[in-house]
């Protein structure tokens, strides 16, 4: 077997994540004699600093002719004040709306190991976190129309924001499709008090759950549910909503977990074919001093070896060896209990020999 991947590094801390990601990948392949190919491209300012555009059309071409992507992060004040269309955010949403990979898995639990770094105290997650955000990622306001224009001489930014019913549908059926190989409770999160887009949402939803009778559909509008998630996060098993609030939801719920270094994503369409990323971003600010937390990162490929090769027992020895890393040492962004501070490389390191090792 052979593993093809497309690699996007991105800007930032991007690199210095991925190249963790990537020496854990080749340990675990290379324990089990998996074969491992990666074809790098450019994204985002990279790109823009080498080709002048945020997503080059051999990009395109290259992610599509891997069976999966390995993508850090992008953005960073240098490219900041460029029209939005040649953002290297722009790259990003173009890469998955090419890709058509409109469902966003981003899986917010605890490690054991993380309990005392988190901010909620151990009453509220002693027993556990093991959330699924399920975000909708190729529609919702950033895909509506942008613009600015003036009336009588003022300023004014536009945003449409819109679901089609086929959008909702599809992304809906992926919650509840997974909430049936989880606890089978599916939260729908809106803002149908407000917003037609959400109402057609909601409506969608639940003429969807009907198909799944074997899973309880509840709905919150969105304030509740950002506040619900500090309240009480163990009650959520899959919490489904749209692109805009999911963006938001999860790096809320990425805080649980002690720290948003922590977050692996899975962006998936209708095939095993998925794109790989944190959720956090380029964290400029501690760009290339070592500091970066890789494991989310680390986390993000061993979601790609379960949902698109199916190798759960690499995946597995990927997150038992985030969970001994944890418990032995620390990133400066978690909470360290004493524990000895690594640099992105050490983490990297100890993770990639101990997974090896597990696969012995
Ligand atoms: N998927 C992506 O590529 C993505 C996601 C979010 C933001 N961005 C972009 O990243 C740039 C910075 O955005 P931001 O500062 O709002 O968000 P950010 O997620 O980059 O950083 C927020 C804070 O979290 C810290 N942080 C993030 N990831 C970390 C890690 N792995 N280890 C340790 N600390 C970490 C940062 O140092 C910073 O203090 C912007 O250009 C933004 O558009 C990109
Ligand atoms: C950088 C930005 C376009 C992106 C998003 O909003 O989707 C990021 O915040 C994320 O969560 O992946
Ligand atoms: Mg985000």
């Amino acid at each position: 077997m052979n593993l093809n991947l497309c690699v996007l590094e991105g800007d930032g801390i991007g690199p210095e994540i991925v190249k963790e990601a990537v020496r854990v990948l080749r340990a675990v392949c290379g324990a089990r004699g998996v074969g491992l190919s990666l074809d790098y491209a450019l994204l985002g300012g990279a790109a823009i600093d080498r080709t002048g555009v945020p997503l080059p059309d051999e990009t395109v071409e290259k992610c599509r002719a891997a069976q999966a992507v390995l993508l850090g992060a992008v953005g960073g004040p240098k490219w900041d004040s460029l029209p939005s269309g040649l953002r290297p955010e722009k790259g990003l949403l173009g890469i998955r709306s090419a890709l058509g990979l409109y469902a966003n898995l981003r899986p917010a639990t605890i490690f054991p190991a993380l309990r005392a770094a988190s901010p909620l105290r151990d009453e509220i997650v002693g027993a556990g976190v093991d959330i699924m955000v399920v975000r909708e990622l190729t529609g919702d306001v950033y895909f509506g129309e942008h613009s600015r224009f003036e009336r009588d001489g003022v300023l004014h930014g536009r945003d449409i924001m819109g679901y089609s019913v086929p959008e909702i549908e599809r992304i809906a059926r992926v919650a509840f499709g997974l909430a049936r190989r989880r606890d089978r409770r599916v939260t729908s999160v809106d803002k149908a008090n407000v917003l037609e887009t959400s109402r057609v949402w909601r409506e969608t939803v639940t003429r969807v759950a009907e198909e799944f009778p074997d899973v309880a559909l509840t709905h919150l509008y969105v304030d509740n549910a950002a506040m619900q998630l500090v309240r009480d996060p163990a009650q959520f098993d899959v919490l489904v909503t749209g692109n805009l609030f999911g963006d938001i939801l999860s790096d809320e719920a990425s805080m649980i977990s002690g720290s948003i270094g922590m977050l692996a994503s899975a962006s998936l369409g209708d095939g095993p074919f998925g794109l790989y990323e944190p959720i956090h971003g380029s964290a400029p600010d501690i760009a290339g001093q070592g500091k970066a937390n890789p494991l989310a990162t680390i986390l993000s490929a061993a979601m790609m070896l379960r949902y698109t090769f199916d190798l759960p027992e690499l995946a597995g020895a990927v997150e038992q060896a985030v969970s001994d890393a944890l418990g032995t040492a620390r990133t400066p962004d978690i909470r360290g209990d004493g524990l000895p501070v690594w640099t992105t490389e050490q983490m990297g390191g100890f993770v990639a020999q101990r997974a090896a090792e597990l696969l012995a």
